[in-house]
């Protein structure tokens, strides 16, 4: 096995579909962006979930918010429901991993307010009932997948925002993930900032 060729073309394949995806997604990262923002801008707060790497995509795009990313600005309120390992496991024992979000998103969430849900596959259930919980307070939603979007592109209304990567290998759909979450911060950042 030649491993330099094979992690040649783990770079080649990785860079063919952000390339694709520049074209194809941009329209809807910035409607996300838009969503967010006003969100933001009227006291709305961001939840963020998901599972494995998307969870820490959620955590990743949270800790942007509400530290920094490239510009200095004050800290907006974003929440990853991925990291208080007390509620989940308590809601995963007491009732069933498939509500480990939504009893959060429940709690939590305020008519307003947005959910990044976040799975590769699209059919994760308890992003899927993280969506529904979202929904239920009035929330509106904007669902990071791949693979045709799964089970959660089939609960987005009109006034939701599905960014849907066009491939079916996790790791590819992953890093694309974390290129739209970068491109997220950075129009927050610059329409919270009326920066041009
Ligand atoms: O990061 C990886 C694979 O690259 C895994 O941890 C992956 O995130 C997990 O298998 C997740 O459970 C997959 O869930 P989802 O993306 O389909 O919602
Ligand atoms: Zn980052």
């Amino acid at each position: 096995m030649d491993l330099t060729e094979h992690i040649a073309e783990h770079f080649n394949a990785s860079a063919q579909l952000k390339s694709e995806c520049a074209f194809s997604l941009a329209p809807q990262i910035a409607a996300a962006i838009e969503l967010l923002s006003q969100s933001l801008l009227s006291d709305g707060k961001i939840l963020a979930c998901g599972n494995g790497g998307s969870a820490a995509d959620a955590q990743h795009f949270s800790s942007e918010l509400i530290n920094r990313f490239e510009m200095e600005r004050p800290g907006l309120a974003a929440i990853a429901l991925t990291t208080d390992s007390s509620a989940l496991t308590s809601i995963a024992n007491d009732y069933d991993f498939s509500v480990i979000f939504s009893k959060q998103v429940t709690a939590l969430g305020h008519a307003g307010d947005v959910l990044l849900a976040i799975s590769t596959s699209g059919n994760s259930r308890n992003v899927v009932e993280a969506i529904a919980a979202a929904q239920q307070r009035d929330m509106h939603v904007v669902a990071l997948t791949g693979n045709s979007g799964g089970l959660m592109s089939e609960l987005l209304t009109e006034d939701d925002v599905l960014i849907c990567v066009p491939s079916t290998s996790t790791a590819r759909i992953q890093e694309v993930h974390l290129l739209v979450i970068h491109c997220l911060c950075d129009g927050i950042d610059k329409i919270i900032l009326g920066v041009e």
